[in-house]
C-alpha cells in the first residue's frame, strides 16, 4: 500500500484527490510538522523552512501541472490549496501545544502572550515602552509571567543570582539571534557561544583595564572642557540635555574607541552617522521580540540602508586602523585592542573580519547610549533635587576648592558622587529591560518554583531594583541610600544590577564610571542646574523609550555659573 503511494500512479491519483481531500491530508502534515519540530529551537532554522516552503510549493505546482493533468491557473491554485491548508494545521497545532501541553502552561499569563511572540511586538508597538507592558503585566499576573511561549519573566530578587550570577548556567537566549545564528558573524554582545564569548572577553577586558583606562582619563577630561566651555557659551540658556549628554558621550566614544573625533560637542549637533542609527531605535526596539525576523529582515537587500552610513564610518575606520597596524605601539583605544588580537591571530581575536566589525559597531552603541542615558538621567535628579546637588557641591568643593584643583584623584575621594551616579542607576538603569538568558537543560529551581530547561528568562532590571519588598522608598530619590544610609536602609540586601552580573556583564562599566565622574563633578563644580521655563521634567520622567538602550525624551535644563560668595 505504501509503496503504491509512493509509485507515479499513486502520486497522480494523490495530486487528483478532490479538495476536502486534499486540504485535510495537508493539514495534517501541518500538524505532523509541528510534532516534528517540537524539540529544536526553530529560530534557527527560519531560512531553511523558508526555502523549504518555497521549493516544495514550485514542486507542487510543477508536479500539478505534470502529473496531476492541471492547467498552470489550476496547478497555482492547487499548491496554494496545499500550502494554506498545512500552514492552518501548523498553526493550530502550535496554538494547541503551546497552550495545553507546553513546558511552561501552567504559569499565568496574557492569553496572546502564551500563543505567539508576537503579542510582545504588539504590546512593544503601542508606546515603545516594553518596560511598562511588563510592569503591568507583572502586577496583574504575579511574579512569575509567561510574557512569550517560550519566556518567563521573574521578578524575585532570588532569580538575579540564579539567572546572571557568574555561576549561573544559563546562557544568552534566542533574543541574541536577531543579527545572526553563526558566532562568526556576530559581535561579543551577540554572540550565543559560550566558548567564543569567552575567549573574546579577554581581548576586550584588555581595553578597559586600569593601565587602559588611564591612558583614556585625560582624553575624557579634555572632552568634558569641551562641554563646560560650551555650557558657559550657552549658560542661563535652556539645553536639551538629551541630546548634550549624546554629544559628550559619543565624542567620548568615539576618543576612546577609536581615537577619533566625532565633533558632536563642537558643533552642537549629531554626526550624520549616529543620527541615522537613533531614527531606527524604536523599530529595532519593537521588533526585537520577535528575533529571527530581524535576522530575517537583516538580509534583505537595501534593510539596513537606514545604518549603513554608520556601517561603512565604522568599516572605514577599522580599515585605516588595519593599514597602519603596528604592533610594537602600546593600543591607544578599545578598538585597538580588539585589532591587535585580530592581527596577532590570538586567541581572544574576533573570528572574522565581519565579527571584528560588529564589535567595533557595539563599542560605539552600547558605550555611548548607556552613558548618556545616565548622564542625562543624573542631571535630571540634580535639576529636580536642589538639596542633593548642593551637597555635592559643597563635597566636591571641600575637595577641590576651585576647577583649576581639579584632579581625577581628588574626585574618586568624593563618593557622595558615586552614590548619585549609583541612585540614578538604580531609578532609571540604562537597559530598563536588561539582558535575556536560557535555562539549562535540568531547569532551574527559584524560591521552590521550577522553572523548566531551555526556557528563556529575564528579570527586568528597573522593575526590580524599584521593588518595595526589597527596597526602601523605593521610588524615591536617595542617594544617601548607598552611602550614610546604607545600612539603615538595607541597601546591601536589595538588588542592584545595572550593569548585569557574570560573564555576560558589562565590560565597560570602569569606562561609564570614570566617564560619568569626570564630567559630573566638572557641571557640578561649576554649574548649578535647574529646569527651563515651562519644562517640569514629567514627559522626560515618563515618556523613556525601550529600545533595549534607552531612548530619552528630550529635557530642558539651564546651566547658571555658580557664585560662591
Ligand atoms: C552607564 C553605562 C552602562 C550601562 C548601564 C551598561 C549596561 C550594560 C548591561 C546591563 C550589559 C549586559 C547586556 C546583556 O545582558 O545583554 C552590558 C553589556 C555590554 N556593555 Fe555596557 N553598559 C554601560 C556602558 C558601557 C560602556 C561605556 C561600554 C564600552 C564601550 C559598554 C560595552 C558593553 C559591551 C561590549 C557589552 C556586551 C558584553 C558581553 O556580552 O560580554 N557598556 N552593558
Amino acid at each position: 500500500m505504501a509503496a503504491s503511494m509512493l509509485s507515479v500512479d499513486g502520486l497522480t491519483s494523490a495530486l487528483q484527490a478532490d479538495v476536502p481531500k486534499t486540504a485535510a491530508a495537508a493539514a495534517c502534515l501541518g500538524v505532523l510538522f509541528q510534532q516534528s519540530i517540537r524539540t529544536i529551537e526553530p529560530d534557527k532554522f527560519m531560512y531553511h523552512f523558508m526555502a523549504l516552503g518555497l521549493i516544495m510549493n514550485c514542486g507542487l505546482i510543477y508536479a500539478y501541472a505534470t502529473l496531476g493533468g492541471f492547467g498552470v491557473l489550476g496547478a497555482i491554485g492547487r499548491a496554494s490549496l496545499v500550502s494554506t491548508s498545512f500552514n492552518a494545521g501548523l498553526v493550530v497545532a502550535i496554538g494547541v501545544y503551546r497552550l495545553l501541553f507546553h513546558r511552561l502552561r501552567r504559569f499565568p499569563g496574557p492569553f496572546g502572550a502564551k500563543v505567539s511572540r508576537f503579542y510582545a511586538v504588539s504590546r512593544a508597538a503601542k508606546n515603545v515602552q516594553y518596560y511598562k507592558e511588563i510592569a503591568n503585566m507583572h502586577e496583574q499576573y504575579g511574579d512569575f509571567v509567561r510574557t512569550g511561549p517560550r519566556e518567563l519573566c521573574i521578578v524575585r530578587k532570588s532569580a538575579i543570582p540564579l539567572i546572571y550570577g557568574p555561576n549561573s548556567e544559563c546562557l544568552k537566549s534566542t533574543w541574541y539571534g536577531q543579527v545572526s545564528n553563526d558566532y562568526k558573524k556576530c559581535s561579543i554582545h551577540m554572540t550565543r557561544n559560550f566558548n567564543d564569548h569567552r575567549k573574546r572577553r579577554k581581548a576586550w577586558d584588555k581595553g578597559f583595564s586600569i593601565k587602559a583606562l588611564s591612558t583614556y582619563e585625560p582624553r575624557i577630561k579634555s572632552k568634558a572642557d569641551l562641554f563646560m566651555s560650551q555650557l558657559l557659551k550657552n549658560s542661563g540658556k535652556p539645553l536639551d540635555v538629551t541630546d548634550w549628554s549624546m554629544f559628550f558621550s559619543f565624542d567620548v566614544m568615539g576618543e576612546v574607541g577609536f581615537s577619533k573625533d566625532f565633533n558632536n560637542l563642537g558643533s552642537g549637533t549629531e554626526h550624520p552617522a549616529i543620527k541615522a542609527v537613533h531614527e531606527h531605535m524604536a523599530v529595532l526596539g519593537v521588533m526585537s521580540n520577535v528575533p529571527w525576523m530581524l535576522n530575517l529582515l537583516g538580509s534583505l537587500p537595501g534593510a539596513t540602508a537606514g545604518y549603513s552610513g554608520f556601517f561603512n564610518w565604522c568599516g572605514n575606520e577599522i580599515r585605516e586602523k588595519q593599514k597602519r597596524f603596528n604592533s610594537e605601539n602600546y593600543p591607544q583605544d578599545v578598538v585597538s585592542w580588539l585589532l591587535k588580537a585580530f592581527e596577532e591571530k590570538d586567541i581572544s581575536s574576533s573570528p572574522s573580519e565581519d565579527a571584528l566589525h560588529e564589535d567595533s559597531r557595539v563599542m560605539v552603541i552600547a558605550g555611548s547610549e548607556t552613558t548618556a542615558t545616565t548622564l542625562a538621567n543624573t542631571l535630571y535628579y540634580l535639576a529636580k533635587c536642589p538639596s542633593v546637588l548642593s551637597k555635592l557641591q559643597a563635597q566636591l568643593d571641600e575637595a577641590m576648592p576651585d576647577i583649576s584643583s581639579w584632579s581625577y584623584e581628588k574626585v574618586k575621594t568624593v563618593t557622595y558622587l558615586d552614590d548619585v551616579i549609583n541612585e540614578s542607576l538604580r531609578l532609571k538603569p540604562a537597559l530598563l529591560t536588561g539582558g535575556y538568558r536560557v535555562t539549562p537543560a535540568k531547569g532551574l529551581q527559584i524560591d521552590g518554583v521550577y522553572i523548566p530547561g531551555d526556557v528563556n528568562v529575564f528579570v527586568p532590571t528597573q522593575i526590580i531594583q524599584t521593588d518595595s519588598r526589597y527596597c526602601e522608598k523605593a521610588a524615591d530619590f536617595i542617594p544617601e541610600r548607598f552611602g550614610e544610609r546604607r545600612k539603615e536602609m538595607g541597601t546591601d540586601d536589595a538588588p542592584f544590577v545595572p550593569f548585569s552580573l557574570g560573564a555576560y556583564s558589562c565590560p565597560g562599566k570602569n569606562l561609564a564610571i570614570l566617564s560619568l565622574r569626570i564630567v559630573l563633578s566638572h557641571i557640578a563644580m561649576l554649574y548649578d542646574i535647574s529646569f527651563a521655563l515651562g519644562e517640569d521634567g514629567r514627559e522626560f520622567d515618563e515618556g523613556a523609550l525601550d529600545t533595549f538602550t534607552t531612548t530619552l525624551k528630550p529635557l530642558k535644563l539651564v546651566f547658571t555659573p555658580r557664585s560662591k560668595d
